[in-house]
């Protein structure tokens, strides 16, 4: 057997020993980690000095962020194929899918000009049928069509599976300097365009991202040098967004804080953040749990440097499976300029990303 062989052997034996387990790989990297635990307790993370690969939901306020230790590591490479050029495909929907997700947004942009709220991130689930389930399947689709995404394969029997490919990070430390990203706006890609036009909306709904990360990260004791980078256009499987990249150093400033300070970001709840996360909770009417929260690696050792690392992205673009169906997660920005019909699209659009995928393996 080969490396790569004995790597997806011991998942599968893992897997049917009823056992906890992640495997993922980072942005532009080829090597497929693994982290395995050896039993099935749930572990939950208490004050980020822990070790491990965490899993935390969007509320993390009531719901608890899940920590994998790390008893098994395994490594492997995989060099990608070429770009999976996977067809897009019209799906049918329900007409009411389609108008309580319209009525969602009218109700959000209303609250946006009637109150102090000015952003606030509205979202859906919805299940596509699978008939053949081998989510080891899905994640080597996953990671060979989105090189640039982290891309991961998470399960806990206590818990759930959980599978995505997200192009947002939510922070990373190493040594004395920290990052972040400031990600939203969405336009559709188009590989005939040359000039990408955003507009004022998109513009606007990303320097709220922006400006709300720095203002929290400039409150916390012991973090420096904050930096903003130039906004750039970035390609997310077929669809594009804006982003800044921000950046520090970090003396002596927690973890714990650094991640209350940003998590849940605007780009995935709202601004003022009190504001959205109460109107997405009493309005969404589905439960979001690990969707919008944050998955990766916490306090790991860094064996070339004997540094510790965290690095950590945004569950975005992203499954769960349960009941023979993958439950797929889309949702978007709204401020007081946005039109429901494009709203719905871009879920629509964002949808695609998961899809795409599983198409191919049914
Ligand atoms: C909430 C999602 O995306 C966020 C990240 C990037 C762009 C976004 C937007 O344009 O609305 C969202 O803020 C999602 O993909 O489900």
């Amino acid at each position: 057997m080969s490396e790569k062989e004995v790597f997806y052997w011991k998942i599968r034996s893992h897997i049917g020993s009823g056992l906890p387990f992640v495997i993922y790989s980072e942005p532009e990297d080829e090597k497929i980690k693994g982290i395995l635990q050896e039993d099935n307790e749930v572990i939950s993370v208490k004050d980020f000095t822990e070790s491990g690969f965490v899993f935390a939901p969007f509320n993390t306020r009531e719901e608890e962020a899940i920590l994998l230790r790390t008893d098994i590591q395994l490594l492997t490479k995989s060099e990608r194929g070429k770009d999976n050029a996977l067809e897009e495909f019209d799906s049918i929907y329900d007409s009411n899918i389609i108008r309580n997700h319209k009525k969602l947004v009218r109700q959000g942009i209303k609250a946006i000009k009637e109150s102090e709220l000015e952003k606030v991130v509205l979202s859906r689930v919805e299940p596509f049928p699978l008939e053949k389930n081998d989510p080891l399947e899905i994640f080597k689709f996953l990671h060979n069509t989105y090189p640039t995404a982290f891309v991961y394969f998470w399960h806990h029997p206590k818990i759930g599976t959980w599978l995505g490919a997200t192009p947002e990070t939510l922070l990373k430390v190493e040594e004395d300097s920290f990052s972040t990203m400031s990600l939203a706006g969405t336009l559709p890609y188009n590989e005939d365009e040359d000039v990408i036009m955003w507009g004022e909306k998109e513009k606007e709904e990303q320097q709220i991202v922006t400006d709300a990360i720095v203002s929290g990260l400039d409150k916390i004791p012991g973090l420096g040098n904050i930096c903003v980078s130039e906004i750039e256009t970035i390609q997310a499987g077929g669809i594009l967004h804006l982003k800044s990249n921000i950046s520090g150093s970090l003396e002596k400033a927690s973890l714990k804080n650094i991640l209350c300070s940003l998590h849940p970001t605007p780009a995935v709840c709202g601004y003022p953040r009190e504001e959205a996360r109460k109107f997405i909770l009493e309005n969404e009417k589905y439960h979001r749990s690990f969707y919008t929260g944050y998955l990766g690696e916490l306090n790991m050792q860094n064996s070339e440097k004997s540094t510790n690392f965290t690095q950590l992205y945004v569950n975005l673009r992203c499954m769960q499976l349960k009941e023979q169906k993958a439950w797929i997660y889309v949702g978007g920005g709204i401020t007081a300029d946005s039109n429901p019909n494009l709203e719905w699209e871009e879920t629509v659009n964002k949808s695609q990303t998961m899809k795409k995928v599983l198409l191919n393996i049914i």
